[in-house]
């Protein structure tokens, strides 16, 4: 297949009016599956380049090809012109790839200039006014003297891209950027990239937020299956349009009914304050929230405001004292002090954000995976376990979300993000839990299959469930949320219902518009 190529604009050093990165009938295969078959794409200097595709379709196994992490089975990569053989990602470095990851690889308790310095042989002294000239230049503020804890989500990815900026890099890779900040962070980093584009430096753009390719990407390479199916001009495309090229076929519609919440809470916080051991995270204060069954309450909030803290408390993976264990009930029963087992005893199921090590452990097959949480629906009899049943339930999660793997004995860590984020989802619902709590249900999750777990939430609700949906997208929570509460510095917002949860007066509670002089005052960091 030839990609379409067309005439070259920008600086840097690329053949004359070639590509600057080209790819050529690039096929890589795993044991079960083709990851990319036949691959061409060129991209050129200065251009804003998306690659989308559902979960499974092969982005990720293409960027790490190009970042010198895989190596391809067949076909060529191209580099300025030249075939190159990229071993690792140092190599991709020195050839001027840079990639910034969806999740940061940054030392808390080290500055800016403290963590960049690590990778290059410069000392953090002599690297700071380079930081805060390409911070100046790019539109990138960060303080190179500031610790990373303390920083925002939005401040870290900005000390990331410049550590990738300062080896002057003529292609930056870009994972789902976007999916970490809030929505006041999205425009800045736009002007950054279109920014770096005026100045010659090519960026490749994975999302799977379609409006977003549409106003920032000069091109978009569609992929379906390890294929490439399309690349076209995606400003001029619908969200339909792109979808359709994605997944085959129209979005699912969700049909969403009334709530028919009940009288008695399902699980009850009751005035919770928890200080977290550890020292960057959030103090919870005066925590209280009842979820009544057939219900959805969202939590919205900038992440980092102790979403991940109020998660652990409620789970049980952090347990508190029995001095607080009235502060948590289910089903009336008071469990603050109880583990994670005997609260799913109680009917709770929980979806952490991170699909590896606390959703799934990605050395075990989907069948085993299964057994973590669900081993008490039958699958253990007299100390002996019922493989079969356990991939019975297995196939039945594949199916319920359309989980794109080899079968139930594939290994977690062989899907890719979004279909291991869907299978997990999809074992939590089988569960029928009485409390469902879920962080970050559809993080990197495609459109299609995005839409799906939505529904299902909603189905879940409507069977009785209560369900707490921790999200940083607040679309997602304005299109399922039965109410809405905002996290801002360990307080919880008012309650807010589907007709009085806007975006302007979620935005303002984001920022502590919910309190009191007085609790301002008290939250304001020293
Ligand atoms: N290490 C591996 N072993 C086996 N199969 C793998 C491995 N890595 C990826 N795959 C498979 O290759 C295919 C493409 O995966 P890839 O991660 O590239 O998809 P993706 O488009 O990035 O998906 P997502 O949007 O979910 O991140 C999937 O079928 C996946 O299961």
């Amino acid at each position: 297949m030839k990609a379409d190529v067309g005439a070259d604009g920008g600086a840097g050093r690329p053949a004359a009016n070639g590509p600057l990165l080209e790819l050529v009938g690039v096929t890589k295969s795993f044991p079960t599956v083709v990851a990319n078959s036949d691959v061409s794409l060129a991209v050129r200097p200065g251009e804003i380049h998306a690659i989308l595709g559902e979960n499974g379709a092969g982005k990720s196994t293409l960027m790490k090809m190009i970042y010198g992490v895989l190596a391809p089975d067949a076909g060529e990569i191209r580099w300025r012109g030249e075939p190159v053989r990229i071993g690792n990602p140092a190599h991709a470095r020195s050839l001027g790839i840079g990639m910034v990851f969806q999740h940061f690889s940054l030392l808390e308790s080290l500055t800016v200039a403290e963590n960049i310095s690590l990778a290059t042989p410069e000392t953090a002294s002599r690297l700071a006014p380079r930081i805060a000239e390409i911070g100046d230049r790019f539109g990138l503020p960060v303080d190179p003297h500031a610790l990373v804890h303390s920083l925002s989500v939005g401040q870290r990815q900005r000390a990331e891209i410049i550590r990738c900026l300062l080896q002057e890099p003529g292609l930056i890779i870009m994972d789902e950027p976007t999916s970490v900040l809030p929505p006041s962070g999205i425009p800045p980093l736009f002007d950054t990239l279109r920014k770096l584009a005026d100045g010659g430096c090519a960026v490749l753009f994975i999302s799977h937020k379609l409006e977003e390719i549409r106003s920032l990407c000069h091109r978009a390479t569609v992929m379906r299956a390890g294929k490439v199916v399309a690349t076209v001009d995606p400003a001029a495309e619908t969200n339909e349009t792109l979808a359709r090229l994605m997944i085959g076929h129209d979005l699912p519609r969700s049909h969403r009914t009334a709530p028919h919440p009940g009288a008695h809470p399902a699980m009850e916080i009751h005035n919770l304050d928890y200080q977290p051991e550890d020292p960057f995270g959030t103090r919870l204060e005066g925590v209280d929230l009842p979820l009544y069954p057939g219900e959805i309450v969202g939590i919205a909030g900038v992440s980092g405001n102790g979403q991940r803290e109020l998660a652990a408390v409620l789970s049980g993976e952090t347990i508190l004292s029995r001095h607080d264990r009235d502060r948590i009930r289910i089903g009336g029963e008071s469990c603050g002090d109880a583990g994670a087992g005997v609260r799913r005893r109680l009917g709770l199921a929980f979806v952490p954000e991170e699909r590896h090590g606390r959703g799934a452990v990605p050395e075990m097959s989907l069948t085993r995976n299964v057994l973590l949480t669900a081993h008490g629906r039958g699958m253990v009899r007299r100390g002996m376990i019922a493989f079969g049943q356990a991939r019975a339930y297995a196939e039945k999660c594949i199916g319920a979300l359309d989980v794109r793997c080899s079968g139930a004995d594939a290994e977690a860590h062989s899907l890719s993000g979004g279909n291991l984020q869907k299978f997990i989802i999809a074992r939590e619902i089988a569960l029928g839990p009485k409390v469902m709590i879920a962080s970050q249900p559809t993080w990197g999750v495609d459109v299609g299959a995005a839409a799906s777990i939505r529904q299902q939430l909603i189905d879940l609700r409507d069977q009785g469930a209560a369900i707490l949906v921790i999200s940083d997208e607040l679309e997602e929570l304005l299109e399922i949320a039965d109410r809405v509460l905002v996290l801002f510095r360990g307080r919880l917002s008012p309650s807010l219902s589907r007709g009085e949860a806007t975006t302007s007066l979620i935005g303002r509670y984001m920022t502590g518009g919910f309190l009191n002089e007085n609790q301002a005052r008290e939250v304001e960091p020293a």
